[in-house]
């Protein structure tokens, strides 16, 4: 087995230990490790991508935001530029919802390169998910106000990568938003 095998599977051990208890918000349940294994697997199928570093980001982006995970925990199994695209990616879940929604449209043009190809993963996955399904509680507005949402933060991240953006705009366009 090649080395870059031997370390995403390292990878996703991890997210994975650190997800055990989590669950997504469909009425299934689903294990919420689904999501950042299908985000990595977005950028790597879809995208083209084969930075592994980015590739890693991806499986390990919710961790800090969402799990007991540090920064320098991850910098310590993963290194510098894997750790430093995961903040790039994290919200700062001491802020107040709206807040922290308003910081995403912000700062999504001034992140990396790597941390935008993340995020746009990490969008194309969720909205997905909620054509999938809706999710424990939400209603048809909530839903629609994500999808508007969404697009504020992919308008930022433009010109990053052209197969996961023409995917991300038809999604909106199904639903009649503007990005
Ligand atoms: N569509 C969908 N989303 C679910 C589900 N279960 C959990 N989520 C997560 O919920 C988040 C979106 O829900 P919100 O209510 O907007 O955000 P919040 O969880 O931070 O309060 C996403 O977080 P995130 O990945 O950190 O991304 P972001 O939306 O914060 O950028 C998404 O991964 C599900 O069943 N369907
Ligand atoms: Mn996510």
């Amino acid at each position: 087995m090649n080395s870059d095998s031997v370390i995403l599977l390292e990878t996703v051990n991890f997210a994975a230990e650190k997800h055990r208890n989590q669950r997504r918000k469909d009425p299934d349940g689903t294990p919420y490790i689904n999501h950042p294994i299908g985000v990595a697997r977005i950028l790597s199928h879809e995208g083209g991508v084969t930075d592994i570093e980015v590739l890693q980001a991806a499986l390990l982006h919710d961790t800090v935001e969402d799990t007991d995970t540090s920064i320098p925990e991850l910098e310590a199994a993963f290194g510098q530029t894997v750790a430093r695209i995961v903040q790039e990616v994290t919200d700062d879940k001491a802020l107040p919802k709206q807040e922290r929604k308003r910081l995403q449209v912000e700062h999504a043009p001034h992140c990396s390169h790597q941390a935008k190809l993340v995020k746009l993963a990490d969008k194309l996955y969720n909205l997905r998910d909620l054509n999938r399904c809706t999710p424990t509680g939400w209603t048809e507005e909530r839903v629609q106000e994500y999808f508007v949402w969404a697009a504020q933060v992919v308008k930022g991240l433009r010109g990053t990568n052209p197969t996961l953006e023409d995917k991300l705009q038809q999604l909106f366009k199904q639903r009649g938003v503007e990005m």
